[in-house]
Formats: structure tokens, sequence, C-alpha cells
């Protein structure tokens, strides 16, 4: 029997009049990539923002590896093993690419005291960080600035961030965004590869990846999951048809 890592149970979330998460419960099983697909102002972000920890569900419940996270904040909720990837923003772009992989290999380490240390000399947090590095085929680029990669190149190194912190489950949103055709062609690569080591819930636009890449997708629209199932049944739904592939195909 596999035990649900993550059980998302009837969040809701309003702006105002404006439902954005409308009675959402989803799962994530050991192994699997859970995509969830929807129209633009779906409800994609503001669903994962509640699952991360950075913003407050009205209603419902987050549990993660059998515990209830609902009242966790973002840093206590990433200690107990949720890593949210692909923040472009939180890597330190005056920093080289493995100063950024040893910081997060010492949040990893969650003890604070440690930045008093010469953390670049620690050999432990080095290896960790070199090894993640050397996963995404970043150790050319380890002495560059991070200011200087490249779009796609930064996307990499966030996830070799987020590969040092060793989560239990991963929550992505939208890592294809702005790589090219070779680059999401890469990182759909890895991600195959990465589900074995930790399930992801991925929120994703590139619907090429989320169909290679995708165990189960839900389909978000209003707020509302309208379906669940693999790519196949996904594609032969009718309501999702009309309510999102029809828009993508007609564009
Ligand atoms: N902080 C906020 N205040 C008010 N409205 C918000 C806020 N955040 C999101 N919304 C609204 O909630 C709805 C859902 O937005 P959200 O960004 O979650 O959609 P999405 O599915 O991720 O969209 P996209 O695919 O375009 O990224 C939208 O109508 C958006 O305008």
């Amino acid at each position: 029997m596999t035990e649900t890592l993550l059980d998302i149970k009837g969040l809701r979330k309003s702006f105002g009049a404006l439902v954005a998460t409308d009675d959402v419960s989803l799962t994530l099983n050991p192994g699997e990539i859970h995509a969830l697909i929807g129209p633009n102002g779906a409800g994609k972000s503001t669903l994962i923002k509640q699952v991360a920890g950075g913003l407050a569900p009205d209603a419902g419940q987050v549990w993660f590896a059998g515990r209830d996270v609902t009242g966790f904040n973002t840093a206590a909720r990433a200690r107990a093993g949720l890593g949210r990837t692909f923040q472009i923003s939180s890597l330190a772009m005056e920093y080289t690419v493995l100063q950024n992989a040893v910081l997060g290999a010492l949040g990893a380490r969650g003890t604070v005291w440690r930045f008093f240390r010469p953390v670049m000399q620690d050999a432990e947090l080095r290896g960790v960080a070199e090894a993640a590095l050397e996963r995404v085929g970043l150790m050319d680029h380890r002495d560059k600035r991070t200011a200087e990669l490249s779009h796609g190149q930064r996307r990499l190194l966030e996830v070799a961030v987020a590969l040092t912190l060793k989560p239990r489950v991963f929550l992505m949103d939208e890592p294809m965004a702005g790589l090219g055709a070779g680059g999401s062609k890469r990182l759909t690569g890895f991600l195959d590869g990465l589900r074995s080591e930790a399930p992801i819930l991925l929120v994703e636009h590139d619907m090429d990846a989320v169909f290679a890449l995708a165990d189960r997708i839900s389909v978000l629209v209003y707020g509302k999951v309208i379906a669940t199932g693999t790519a196949s049944e996904i594609k032969a739904n009718r309501d999702v048809r009309e309510a999102y592939l029809g828009q993508e195909e007609a564009s």
C-alpha cells in the first residue's frame, strides 16, 4: 500500500469576492509526479503558495507525512521536508554558483550559528553542494557569479539548491518557464529521474512536459479541480477539453 505523503484537504482561499481556491483536495504519493494544470488565473500559484506555507488558507488543511502542517510557516515546512523550488529571486546574484549551493546545504543543517564560521571551507557542505551541481550539470560554472548565468542555468541552480535540502517532496511552480526547447527537454529528463527520490507536485504550462512526465494530472478551473487522471484520461475528458485544452488548440 502506498502511503500518501502530501494530503491537501478542502483548501479554500478568497481574495475579496474572488474565490481563488475552491475546496481543493489533492494527494501526492511516493514516486509520482502529480501535475496541476489550468488556464491563466485558475489558481495554481495560489494553491502552491498555500501548500508551501506562504499564504494562509481560509479553510482546509495541509497534511504532510502524516502531520497537519497547516499552522507551520514556510521555514518550518521546509525543515519538515516540503521543498519549494524555482524561486529564482531567492538566489544571491552576486555570489558564485558554488556559494549559492553551499548556502542551500547550510540551510538544510538548520543551524544558524554556522553562518559565523567559514562555511566555504566546510568540506562536508562543499561536498553536498558540489554533488548537487554535478547532478544538474553546473560544475563547470561553479566559480561564476550567479548573475552571469543564463536564465536556464539559473533555473538549474535552483534545482541544485533544492537538492541540497534533500526534501521529501518537491513543489515546483512552472520550472520550464523561459527555458528553450533544449532546456525543457533536459529538465524533463532530470525530473523524470527525480521522482523516485521525492515525488513532485508540478505546476506547469508546458503541456509536452506535463504529458511526458505526469503520473496524474489535476485540472484546475476557477479555483476548482474539475478532473484528476492519467494523461490519456485527461486528454479524453470532455470538460477538460472545453475548459482548457480546447483553448490551447485554438491558440
Ligand atoms: N494576492 C492576491 N490578491 C488578489 N487577487 C489575487 C491575489 N493572488 C492571486 N489573485 C487572483 O487569484 C486568481 C488566481 O491567481 P493565480 O496566480 O493563483 O492563478 P494561476 O493559475 O497561477 O495563473 P497563471 O497560470 O497565470 O500563473 C487570479 O484571478 C488572480 O488575479
